[in-house]
C-alpha cells in the first residue's frame, strides 16, 4: 500500500508553549485514522500541519508526494487534493445546496475559470453524483440557511467530496451532533472515503464511535505520540490512560 503522509519527527510550539512534540507518523492510502485525546492534546494543530496552514514547525512531513515547507503554503495543485471538512460547516448562507456543493470543485480549476465560476459538464456530474451519496439531490435547490444541523453538516461532506480529494481532514466533525446523527454522518464521511480510495484522518472526543469507523486510532496527550495502534487493538486501558494518565491496573498496582 502507498504512503499518503509521512512525518517525521515534528515539533511545534506556539509561543513557548509546545503543542507537537517529536511526531513521527505514516498514513497510508485509503486508511481511515482516528485522533483521539484530551483537549489540548495537539490534534486540531496536527491536522493543520497535514493540511498545509501550520507554519514553523521543525522536523519533516511530505503529504501525498508533496515535500511540505515550514515557512510556505505547499503549491496549489497540491492543496487541492486535500479536503477539509470544519466543525463549523463553513457554508455561503445565501447559496444553494448545489452551489455550496459546486464551489467544492473551484480549487481544480485555473483561475480564469474560478473567477467566472466556468463550471463543465464533468463538474455537474461529480457533483450530482456526490449529492446522491450524501442523500441530498432532493434538497438541492434549498438555500443553505433553511437547513438542520445534519444536512448542513452533510452539505459539507458533500462539498468536500466534490473537490475529489485524495486525502480529507476532519476536525472534530460530529461533535455538535447528536449521537444518532453523528454515528449516521461519520459513517457517511468514512464510506464514501472507502468507496472512492480516499485517505480520511478524523479528530475526535469519542473513543467508541472512532474505534467503530477508523482502521487505526493515533493517541495524543500534551502535543505527544502516546498509541498508534489498530482500532481493534485498542484497550479500555489505553482510553482511560490517554484521557486519566494512568490505566486503572497500573493505579491499582500503585496502591497495591
Ligand atoms: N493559535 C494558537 N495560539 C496559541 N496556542 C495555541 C493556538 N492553537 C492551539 N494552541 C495551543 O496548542 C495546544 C494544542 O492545541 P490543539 O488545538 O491542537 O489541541 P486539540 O487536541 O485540538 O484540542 P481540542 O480537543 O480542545 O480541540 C494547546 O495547548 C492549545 O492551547
Amino acid at each position: 500500500m502507498s504512503v499518503a503522509a509521512a512525518l517525521c519527527d515534528v515539533t511545534h510550539q506556539f509561543d513557548e508553549h509546545p503543542a507537537l512534540s517529536n511526531i513521527s507518523l505514516t498514513l497510508k492510502e485509503g486508511e481511515t485514522v482516528a485522533f483521539l485525546g484530551p483537549s489540548g492534546a495537539g490534534k486540531s494543530t496536527l491536522l493543520a500541519l497535514l493540511d498545509g496552514r501550520l507554519r514553523n514547525w521543525r522536523g519533516t512531513a511530505e503529504v501525498l508526494e508533496t515535500p511540505y515547507s515550514a515557512t510556505a503554503r505547499p503549491p496549489r495543485d497540491a492543496r487541492s487534493e486535500v479536503g477539509f471538512i470544519f466543525q463549523e460547516f463553513a457554508l455561503v448562507d445565501r447559496l444553494s445546496v448545489y452551489q455550496n456543493v459546486m464551489n467544492g470543485r473551484l480549487g481544480r480549476m485555473r483561475t480564469w475559470q474560478s473567477l467566472w465560476s466556468r463550471f463543465g459538464e464533468r463538474d455537474h456530474l461529480v457533483v450530482s453524483g456526490v449529492l446522491e451519496d450524501t442523500g441530498l439531490t432532493d434538497l438541492a435547490a434549498r438555500r443553505a440557511d433553511k437547513l438542520s444541523g445534519g444536512q448542513r453538516q452533510r452539505t459539507a461532506i458533500a462539498r468536500c467530496l466534490a473537490q475529489e480529494p485524495k486525502l480529507i481532514l476532519a476536525d472534530e466533525p460530529v461533535s455538535n451532533l447528536d449521537p444518532a446523527n453523528a454515528e449516521k454522518i461519520l459513517g457517511l464521511i468514512t464510506g464514501a472515503a472507502r468507496k472512492r480510495g480516499i485517505t480520511v484522518v478524523f479528530s475526535s472526543h469519542q473513543p467508541e464511535l472512532s474505534q467503530r469507523f477508523a482502521d487505526r486510532i493515533i493517541g495524543l496527550r500534551d502535543g505527544k505520540l502516546l498509541f498508534d495502534r489498530p482500532s481493534g487493538q485498542v484497550s479500555a486501558a489505553d482510553i482511560s490512560e490517554l484521557y486519566h494518565g494512568a490505566s486503572p491496573s497500573a493505579e491499582l498496582r500503585v496502591v497495591s
